[in-house]
């Protein structure tokens, strides 16, 4: 029988990228490496759109909501500049916020870039989803997935979400003992 592949939401939030002053680069990125971490089957939605409050949480609500992603990536709008609201938007359509992974990709940033200090990326739950906010530049997503990924299975699990499993060449997932199932 074959798999029910789970949904995973992309999100990337860019005036540019959306009007088409460039391409977008970021929506691509985090297929990519969601394509290298998961061997659970998946599908994309994939949403391109500008630094607007409103259609962000639109978005992420549709994506939670109708599209059921058990997790959504957003890249981009997370610094300070005036037109920034992903973080604004996540917080507003969010049950719960996880302040851990905010931390986490900061500080691994921070080996990378000393401005990474600047983005105010979040992470939290609505529902049986998992909203995840990646800075906009696309070298960012990798470093900050990385550093946060071993977390998200089991955090999936606790907010009753499909059972995930990482290709561990690439990223090993860390779940309790009692929370795995057998091979
Ligand atoms: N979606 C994207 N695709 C390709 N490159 C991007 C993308 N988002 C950001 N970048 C690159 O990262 C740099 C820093 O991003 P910046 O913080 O200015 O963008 P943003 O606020 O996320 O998006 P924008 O300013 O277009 O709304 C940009 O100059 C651009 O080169
Ligand atoms: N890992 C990582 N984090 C990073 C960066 C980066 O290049 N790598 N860029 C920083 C910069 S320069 C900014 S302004 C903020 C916010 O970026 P955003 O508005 O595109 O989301 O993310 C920061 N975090």
């Amino acid at each position: 029988m074959s798999e029910t592949p789970v949904k995973i939401g992309f999100v990337t939030v860019s005036d540019r990228a959306s009007s088409g002053v460039y391409e977008d680069l970021g929506g691509p990125a985090m297929q990519d490496w969601i394509g290298k971490a998961l061997k659970t089957p998946w599908q994309p939605e994939a949403r391109l759109i500008p630094d607007e409050q409103a259609v962000i949480e639109a978005t992420l609500k549709e994506l939670a909501d109708e599209a059921g992603c058990c997790l959504i990536l957003t890249t981009g709008g997370t610094g300070p500049a005036k037109r920034d609201v992903t973080p604004e938007a996540t917080e507003a359509v969010c049950d719960k916020i996880l302040d851990g992974f905010a931390e986490q990709m900061r500080a691994v940033s921070l080996q990378y870039v000393p401005t990474a200090i600047l983005s105010r990326q979040i992470a939290g739950t609505r529902g049986s989803s998992l909203i995840i906010n990646l800075p906009g530049k696309p070298s960012a997503i990798a470093e900050c997935l990385e550093a946060v990924f071993p977390a998200v299975p089991y955090c999936i699990d606790l907010i009753e979400g499909p059972y995930l499993e990482t290709n561990e060449d690439f990223i090993q997932a860390f779940r309790p003992k009692h929370a795995r199932k057998p091979q």
